[in-house]
């Protein structure tokens, strides 16, 4: 099935370098199905470069997929993927990650024996130049040179995610909150152009969620990263997103800013769990649509 380009981004196809600079990801009419299960139905969206993007939807409907399917670690049964105007559909995940895609995981995945300061320097050895040929020539070519400017920015990670205290503590002995913390550094590390954060605070109280949505948005606004987030707690969603995509059964039921997607019927109906008559009394009620962030142009 070949899914229309989604206004207002241009499909990428043709790899123009206008339609780069305006859309970072686009998918166009993705399917994904494990043998009868469609977990997705052709969806199609675009990100816009800059954007804070979330999806959102009920349980089983289709989010950690579509995560994957831009990661790389599910390949669509059907339809096709763009980066930076380049058809991914068919690359892998270090490919893609190679290309700029980054990722958390909805469960952590680090090194529960290795220090904070080496589960963050993990991230980076794709971006390390000398290897295992020119290491030896440690002093000569320039890789201790290259080895301290590394050190220099996994530190600035640590400061801006405030982790200094534990940098050199056992990430297995940390508290949840500080090991998701730890997590996002690992994937800030490797400098991706576009992350993608599943669930990042899943399982925090909600002073971990306060601070991890000030991290979120600082690495949005500050480090000019885009981001792809699926999020739970609507509240956070509606706050920090630019635009927000609703997922329903694998199908994509709406697309917009967080007050448009709260004031849409079909989302107040499948995902708020609202019969239309309270649809008619909460639509666009003040307080629960949030000041919207700026667009990103
Ligand atoms: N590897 C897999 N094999 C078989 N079915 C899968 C697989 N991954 C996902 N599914 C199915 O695809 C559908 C969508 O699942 P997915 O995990 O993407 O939803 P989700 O919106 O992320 O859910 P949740 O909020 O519970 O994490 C579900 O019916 C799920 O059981």
């Amino acid at each position: 099935m070949s899914g229309a380009p989604v206004a207002p981004h241009p499909g990428p196809a043709q790899n123009s370098p206008a339609t780069q600079a305006e859309t970072i990801f686009e998918a166009r009419g993705v399917n994904l199905r494990f043998g009868g299960v469609h977990a997705l139905t052709d969806v199609s969206f675009g990100i816009r470069k800059g954007e804070l993007f979330s999806i959102i939807g009920p349980n089983g409907a289709g989010k950690t997929s579509m995560v994957n399917c831009i990661s790389g670690r599910y390949r669509p049964t059907d339809g096709r993927v763009y980066f930076k105007g380049r058809d991914v559909t068919g690359m892998t995940p270090n490919h893609r990650a190679a290309l700029g895609i980054g990722r958390t995981f909805q469960n952590l995945a680090l090194f529960g024996h290795m220090t904070v300061l080496d589960n963050i320097m993990v991230g980076r050895h794709h971006l390390l130049k000398n290897n295992f040929l020119t290491g030896p020539l440690y002093w000569l070519t320039g890789a201790r040179k290259e080895e301290l400017a590394h050190r220099r920015e996994v530190e600035e990670i640590i400061d801006f995610l405030e982790i200094q205290h534990v940098r050199k503590a056992t990430a297995g002995t940390l508290s949840y909150g500080l090991r998701k913390r730890v997590e996002l550094a690992r994937a800030i590390a490797l400098k991706p152009d576009l992350i993608l954060l599943d669930e990042p605070m899943a399982g925090m109280n909600l002073e971990e969620k306060e601070d991890m949505a000030r991290y979120i948005v600082d690495l949005n606004e500050e480090f000019g990263m885009t981001v792809v987030m699926i999020e739970h707690d609507m509240g956070v969603v509606m706050d920090i997103s630019h635009r927000v995509m609703v997922l329903e059964f694998g199908k994509k039921i709406a697309e917009g800013r967080p007050e448009e997607v709260l004031a849409d019927p079909r989302v107040r109906r499948a995902y708020l769990g609202e019969d239309d008559d309270e649809e008619a009394s909460a639509t666009a009620s003040p307080a629960t649509v949030p000041p919207p962030r700026k667009e990103v142009a």
